[in-house]
């Protein structure tokens, strides 16, 4: 792949060399360069992990694009992993829109998923999501798309339809976001391996599927997504759910036991951090320049 491709690009060449392209949730920076050493090859900026993860907040709206922008650039930063961003519901209205449009291309985003939920948004997740109308979220995506000032960047559009409204009327939003110009097509919440694949089947576009945990949506594998026709899968919040699980059990094992000897070996080492952030290249760097004083 050429140095000079956009991030946009990056993505979408991900997409087509791996089926489903597993986008996977990194909080911040240093996630971002452990998920590139797995091996993956696209990431994933998620709406609640800024707002839980950075802010304490939860995912109801209330973090705004600055937070989004800030977290994106800083991952954007230290790699060329294409990134997906999750923009909510596009942080307001048209020309708002258009703004986050061209925020997050200079963040360094290769592509955005944004919403049909109402500006109070929830977790697609959670009972009491309410949906704007099919022909206000294509407003939306029009704005998206007309916004848009570097032609690369992937707009998904997200449905959280299948809730409220069953999966054929969620599957006919979709066309119709397709319709206004969606690059991919984000079926949040399936309930079956069949939803799934009823969407990919009326669709000619990639289509998402959400595996976050504690969910509606079972633990469908890749094989299984696969034969479902998805072209992505995405593991949110997993990470930041096994990092909170430590960072619970590191904190009371301190304040318990007042030492931290016993919670050691669940650490990652000075050495491997240092690994990870090639610090003893910045350190040579620093010799080269001003010697060894
Ligand atoms: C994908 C999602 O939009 C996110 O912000 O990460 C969430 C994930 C979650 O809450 O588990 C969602 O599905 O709404
Ligand atoms: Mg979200």
């Amino acid at each position: 792949m050429s140095q000079k491709a956009t991030a946009g690009q990056r993505f979408r060449e991900a997409v087509e060399a791996e089926r489903p392209l597993q986008v996977v949730g990194t909080i911040n920076a240093y996630s971002a360069l452990l998920a590139e050493r797995a091996g993956f090859q696209a990431l994933y900026v998620s709406g609640a992990g800024v707002a839980n993860a950075s802010y304490g907040l939860p995912d109801l709206g209330i973090t705004q694009l600055p937070d989004v922008v800030e977290d994106v650039r800083r991952i954007t930063d230290v790699t060329e992993v294409p990134v997906l961003v999750d923009i909510d519901t596009g942080f307001g209205g048209a020309f708002s829109v258009a703004r986050t449009i061209r925020e997050l291309t200079r963040a360094g985003a290769g592509a955005v998923h944004i919403e049909d939920q109402v500006q109070t948004k929830r977790c697609g997740h959670r009972p009491g999501k309410e949906l704007v109308s099919t022909a206000e979220m294509v407003d939306r995506l029009k704005a998206a798309i007309d916004g848009r000032t570097d032609e690369s960047l992937v707009i998904m559009a997200r449905t959280d339809a299948r809730a409220s409204e069953g999966l054929e009327a969620a599957i006919e939003r979709a066309e119709a976001y397709v319709e206004a110009g969606a690059d991919m097509v984000f079926a949040e919440a399936m309930h079956t391996i069949e939803d799934v694949q009823a969407f990919t089947e009326r669709l000619n576009v990639p289509v998402l599927a959400n595996i976050t945990e504690f969910g509606k949506t079972p633990y469908f594998t890749v094989a299984e997504l696969r034969d479902a026709g998805a072209g992505l899968v995405l593991y949110p919040l997993s990470a930041f759910r096994a990092m909170s699980r430590a960072a619970e059990s590191v904190y009371s094992a301190i304040r318990r036991d007042g030492t931290q000897q016993n919670v050691i070996d669940q650490m990652q080492t000075r050495d491997e951090l240092y690994e990870v952030l090639g610090y003893h290249d910045y350190e040579r760097k620093l010799d080269e320049l001003f010697g060894n004083r």
